[in-house]
């Protein structure tokens, strides 16, 4: 029996430090997975440095060309679909999906968020976080789903919130745990663990009532 490689098709939009995670999972040998392309909607993002480097191939879809969000959407599923990925990964990836898109790649397209969902869906999380007053933050990777940041969320990563903590502390330390839960995620659906059935994700044939949760102590499971 021969087993193939799930390939991957990764968006990003800037630094590219989640890709990067992707890149580096893969040359330990913890992520059974082949990057096909990497395709970024700003072609100043440094994301596209990291890939080259990594000798993926990469692509730049400029939102910026087109006359509305439903062109640009056309143009990006056949970009994607050139590569005929088994999974569409968004990994900082800035811009709102179509409907017709995201039903296009239905429960086979993750995105990481930085906030533990269901709180703070859209945009900076971080500030958001520390506004309220929260004790615990963190990082979600779920399902996209056409509802922004709605999708069931598979994993998360939980880390405290300190009293003098600032956005760019608070956010580099949720980066970490992102860089922890993703390639976890990603290696489960390429192992084929991992599915959407309906509304609610499934790991190793069990639906997940609550996310899969770590802390940074915690040792990042099989
Ligand atoms: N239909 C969906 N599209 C996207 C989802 C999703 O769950 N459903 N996840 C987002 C990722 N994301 C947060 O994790 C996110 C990305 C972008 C925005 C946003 O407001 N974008 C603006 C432009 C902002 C900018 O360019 O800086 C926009 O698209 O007008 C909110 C949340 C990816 N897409
Ligand atoms: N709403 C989407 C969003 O805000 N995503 C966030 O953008 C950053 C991208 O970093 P990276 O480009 O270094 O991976 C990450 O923190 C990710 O959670």
């Amino acid at each position: 029996m021969t087993v193939t490689t799930p390939s991957l098709v990764v968006l990003i939009s800037g630094s590219g430090s989640n890709l990067q995670a992707l890149i580096d999972a893969r040359e330990a040998g913890d992520l059974p997975a082949d990057i096909r392309a990497v395709i970024s909607n700003r072609p100043d993002a440094y994301g596209l440095e990291r890939a080259r480097a990594a000798g993926i191939h990469t692509e730049v879809l400029d939102h910026r060309d087109f006359a509305g969000r439903t062109a640009y959407d056309t143009a990006l599923q056949q970009r994607i679909d050139a590569h005929a990925p088994e999974l569409v990964v968004l990994a900082g990836f800035m811009r709102i999906l179509t409907d017709e898109l995201v039903n296009h790649f239905r429960g086979r397209m993750l995105n990481i968020h930085p906030s533990l969902l269901p709180a703070f869906r859209g945009l900076h999380t971080h500030s958001r976080a520390l506004e309220a007053g929260h004790s615990e933050h963190g990082c979600s990777v779920h399902f996209v789903t056409p509802a922004l940041d709605a999708g069931p969320v598979i994993a998360q990563g939980v880390v405290p919130i300190e009293a003098d903590d600032s956005e760019p502390v608070l956010a580099r330390r949720v980066r970490q745990q992102e860089h922890r839960i993703y390639p976890l995620v990603v290696r489960w659906f390429a192992q084929g663990r991992l599915q959407l059935d309906g509304d609610t994700a499934v790991l190793d044939g069990q639906p997940l009532e609550e996310p899969v949760r770590l802390r940074a102590a915690d040792p990042v499971p099989s």
